[in-house]
């Protein structure tokens, strides 16, 4: 499709939901992903409908839903985000290695609310206009970083929603102190999240304890057997009184 159809049907697209103010809840929120593989892993989960998943991520009290539509590393497609799209009404999340106005814009067309920039990924340059142009189409990104540097450039790109990937994306080992280190440098006012290596309650409240305002959760609730409840337990602890709160 062109360019410019594409453009021209994301701005005929319903409007994106507020995905900010979601974020901005009172409770340590949880992004729930329909994630079928990792290149770490390999296959995760057979999930013969992604909508059927993500419906149950929505009833479990998930704030946001990440659908990964890289096909193959992880095994995703804009087919299951049409699919989750259909299926229910928060905020969702085009995760995918974006580099292009155009993956922009299709994100939007197909109903985003959010999309994913790897500051990793990207000169600075184009971070910035990459960011411009999504939050001029009125949606949120959420720029993920995994040292010091990184966060410092998403800063300097005017990011308001700041990931913090646990997961360094060249070794694939996972260290959760990552989080820890980068978001007490953070201002206050960026919404911070906790992504990857999330395997129930105690890690929500370690990152809550470290800043959190939500967790961004794959495997461990694909793999669960019951993600409406894994889900849950999640939201539970997220709003539970022990639980810090985001301190914004
Ligand atoms: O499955 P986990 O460990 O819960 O992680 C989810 C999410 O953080 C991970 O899928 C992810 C974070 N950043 C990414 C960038 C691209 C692809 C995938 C990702």
């Amino acid at each position: 499709m062109s360019f410019d159809v594409v453009k021209e049907r994301a701005a005929r697209s319903a409007p994106p939901l507020d995905a900010l103010s979601v974020l901005r809840g009172p409770n340590v929120g949880v992004i729930a992903e329909v994630k079928r593989r990792s290149p770490s892993k390999g296959a995760l989960a057979e999930i013969p409908e992604p909508a059927e998943l993500a419906a149950s991520y929505e009833a479990g009290g998930a704030s946001v839903i990440s659908v990964l539509t890289e096909q193959r590393r992880f095994g995703g497609s804009l087919a299951d985000f049409d699919a989750v799209r259909r299926a229910v009404k928060i905020p969702l999340l085009r995760k995918d290695f974006i580099v292009s106005p155009y993956q922009v814009h299709e994100a939007r067309m197909h109903g985003a609310d959010l999309v994913l920039l790897i500051v990793a990924a990207l000169e600075q340059n184009a971070l910035v206009s990459l960011l411009d142009r999504v939050e001029s189409l009125g949606m949120t990104a959420l720029v993920e970083v995994h040292t010091a540097e990184e966060a410092d450039r998403a800063l300097e790109a005017g990011s308001s929603v700041i990931g913090v990937n646990a997961r360094n994306l060249h070794t694939l080992e996972v260290d959760k102190d990552v989080f820890g280190r980068i978001a007490p440098g953070l201002p206050f006012e960026t919404i911070k999240i906790a992504e990857s290596g999330v395997t129930g309650p105690g890690d929500l409240m370690s990152y809550a304890g470290a800043g959190a305002d939500a967790v961004l959760v794959g495997e461990s609730l694909v793999t669960s057997g019951d993600p409406k409840a894994a889900v849950n337990k999640l939201v539970t602890a997220g709003s539970h009184p022990a639980c810090p709160r985001p301190s914004r």
